[in-house]
């Protein structure tokens, strides 16, 4: 299957973060730089270093992906440039948030195999998950194509349609940055503490680490995790009636801002 990207070649239509951490994930599973055409107008330090990469060169003919990652105000000035790739066989995959499946469609022909995707920046270090949708073109072959791409980078989830999507974008799509900056004020108040800076942040980040990949691995739920730390009448006992507060606690916290990011998402459906 990876074999198709390999020799048809893959496109990326931008590649800031979003697309240099997929990127960074393919090249070290073993992408060779030679099969891969970048489209961005300012490159990163980063990407002019990559040796063999196509980069703002001419685009193959018949590429398997085009990976389009620009911003979604950015998507009508950009997706003009793919149309000579339209409803075609080249599978389009979306990791934009908010720009719905029409938007492309409209745009590249009403033919073309087209699937959404909601990555993470984890991607990078092959520890993102993606969640991906498409629409009728994407065949069988497609999805299982964009799934063995995505698996390289992380965990591929398929959703039930395209409704899911601003959810997923506001819990796992956005999600990362809620985690950073869970350490950030983690290790901000073990200064406040009397730590040092340096001492509180390797806390704060192998901390944050050392749950998350329990909550992975082990057989028991979070919940239950957070109860084995939790000694009666202990120290985590204090914190927690601070942070499970009704009212100015982590639950209503969080579900105001995956509701602020679902919002948003839906809003830049319109670009
Ligand atoms: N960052 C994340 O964690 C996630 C992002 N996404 C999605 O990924 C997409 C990119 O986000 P992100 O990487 O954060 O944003 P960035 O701004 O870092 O990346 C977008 C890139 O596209 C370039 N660009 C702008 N216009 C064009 C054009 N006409 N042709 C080609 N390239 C162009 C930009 O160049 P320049 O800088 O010069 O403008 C930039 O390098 C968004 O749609 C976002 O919703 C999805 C999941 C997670
Ligand atoms: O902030 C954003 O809009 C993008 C989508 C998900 C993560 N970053």
């Amino acid at each position: 299957m990876m074999d198709q990207v390999k020799s048809r070649g893959l496109v990326l239509l931008g590649c800031g973060k979003m697309g240099s951490a997929m990127l960074e994930g393919w090249l070290s599973d073993g992408l060779p730089t030679s099969s891969v055409w970048v489209n961005d107008p300012y490159p990163s330090d980063w990407l002019q270093s990559l040796d063999g990469l196509n980069l703002n060169t001419q685009l193959p003919e018949n590429p398997a992906i085009v990976l389009i990652a620009v911003k979604p105000q950015m998507m009508a000035e950009a997706l003009p440039s793919l149309k000579a790739l339209g409803n075609g066989t080249t599978l389009f995959l979306s990791v934009a948030a908010g720009t719905p499946i029409s938007t492309y469609q409209d745009m590249l022909g009403d033919q073309t195999p087209i699937i959404r995707a909601m990555p993470n920046t984890p991607a990078a270090i092959g520890r993102g998950i993606t969640a991906i949708c498409g629409n009728d073109h994407a065949s069988a072959v497609d999805m299982d194509l964009a799934q063995a791409l995505l698996s390289a980078v992380g965990q591929v989830v398929r959703l039930d349609g395209e409704h899911q999507m601003d959810a997923v974008t506001a819990v796992s799509g956005s999600g990362p940055a809620y985690v950073f900056h869970l350490i950030e004020t983690l290790a901000a108040a073990g200064v406040k503490q009397g730590l040092s800076e340096e001492l509180s942040m390797q806390l704060a980040k192998a901390t944050v680490g050392g749950a998350g990949a329990l909550a992975e691995e082990a057989d028991d739920d979070p919940a239950q995790l957070r109860i084995n730390v939790t000694s009666p009448g202990g120290t985590t006992a204090a914190a927690l009636s601070v942070l499970m507060d009704e009212n100015m606690g982590f639950p209503d916290l969080l579900t105001r801002a995956v509701k602020a990011a679902a919002d948003r998402s839906k809003e830049l459906a319109n670009g």
